[in-house]
């Protein structure tokens, strides 16, 4: 669906000089400085795929999607959409295309929203009952109507972004590319964003490219993640391979009915190791009287296998797992 070979972006920005008459300066240099922000960046898509793209800022994702949409042309390498080069046949890329920037409203500002919807509909050439069946659906699903009428800088930024994210839909696109949709929400309205494009990947079959600073956007939404640094890709698999790469460790949490007895006495320091053999270590990290807290590598340890000597040591009436936090997990990456 989506095709991206050995894509390659430079900017040419001119050297602002410095002192007096700086601005005049810059103006009649000839000099340069090459920004290379994207570096020979390669991946597919599938069809109903929900792909995350992450990355420090600046690290070139936003660059990334405007060559895909076919805003920006690559200084190098080829892009396609559903085998179309979107560079050299834009419009045609752009019906199948819907494209959310949570930091600019793609929508007329002094307009209503719905008047902002006449407009797009006409540009994509969305026909008028078609249109009105999508915005009922769409009005619906992302609870628009309360404030179709109301003017686009009057909007909350929750209501903002459903209403951006409807505009994206009107032309009912097969692929969606979402730069930052749950920039600045709130707990609720992130879930209500979360919940729409859910959906629309599970029961629409909707293909997502969705770029976030929200680890729990990620974590919620994506089966794939991509990691973006310096411009370069240095990551891309599931989230869960991306935890055992990283290697933090697993918290496991065991309770017994009643006292236990360790094989190492309980008034030890802790971090203790433990082994199950030299290679198979593991480490309690904290103990009280009716409980241990154990760190494991899951890539070298298996869980089972830590509980099944665990449960040598007493009664065990209750054990939770505690998987590393996916932000200490990208923290290490970036
Ligand atoms: N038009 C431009 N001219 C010159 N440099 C640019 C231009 N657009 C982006 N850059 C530079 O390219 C690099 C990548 O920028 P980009 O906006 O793609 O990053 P990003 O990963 O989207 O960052 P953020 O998370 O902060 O939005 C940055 O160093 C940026 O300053």
């Amino acid at each position: 669906m989506i095709e991206v070979c050995g894509l390659h972006k430079q900017f040419k920005t001119p050297v602002v000089k410095e002192g007096r008459f700086a601005g005049l300066r810059t103006l009649f240099t000839r000099e340069y400085r090459m920004k290379e922000a994207v570096k020979d960046i390669s991946f597919t898509i599938s069809q109903g795929d929900f792909v995350g793209y992450i990355g420090p800022n600046g690290a070139g994702k936003s660059t990334t999607i405007k060559m895909l949409t076919g805003i920006l042309h690559p200084s190098s390498g080829e892009v396609k959409i559903g085998g179309i080069n979107p560079h050299h046949n834009r419009r045609h890329v752009a019906k199948r295309l819907g494209v959310v920037f949570g930091q600019r409203s793609q929508l007329w500002w002094d307009l209503p929203v719905k008047d902002s919807y006449d407009i797009l509909a006409h540009m994509y050439k969305v026909a008028s009952s078609e249109k009105e069946k999508r915005l009922d659906e769409l009005g619906e699903l992302l609870d628009l109507k309360e404030f179709w009428l109301t003017p686009v800088r009057k909007l909350s930024l929750g209501q903002r972004m459903r209403a951006d994210i409807a505009a994206s839909m009107l032309h009912d696109p097969d692929v969606l590319f979402l730069d930052e949709p749950t920039i600045g929400l709130d707990v609720t309205a992130k879930r209500s964003i979360r919940g729409f494009l859910k959906k629309l990947n599970s029961e629409y079959g909707k293909t997502i490219l969705l770029t976030t600073h929200d680890m729990d956007d990620i974590e919620q939404l994506c089966q794939r993640v991509m990691v973006i640094n310096h411009g370069k890709l240095s990551y891309e698999g599931t989230i869960g391979n991306l935890r055992d790469k990283i290697g933090l460790p697993t918290r496991i949490h065991v309770t017994f009915h009643g006292t236990y007895q360790m094989p190492i006495p309980k008034d030890l320091s802790l971090p203790v190791e433990l082994g199950l053999d030299a290679e198979h270590t593991f480490q309690i990290v904290e103990a009280s009287s009716h409980e241990i807290h154990i760190e494991a590598n899951r890539q070298q340890v298996k869980a089972m296998d830590i509980l099944r000597m665990v449960s040598g040591w007493g009664e065990v009436a209750d054990i939770h797992m505690e998987e590393p936090d996916f932000e200490d997990i990208i923290h290490r990456i970036y």
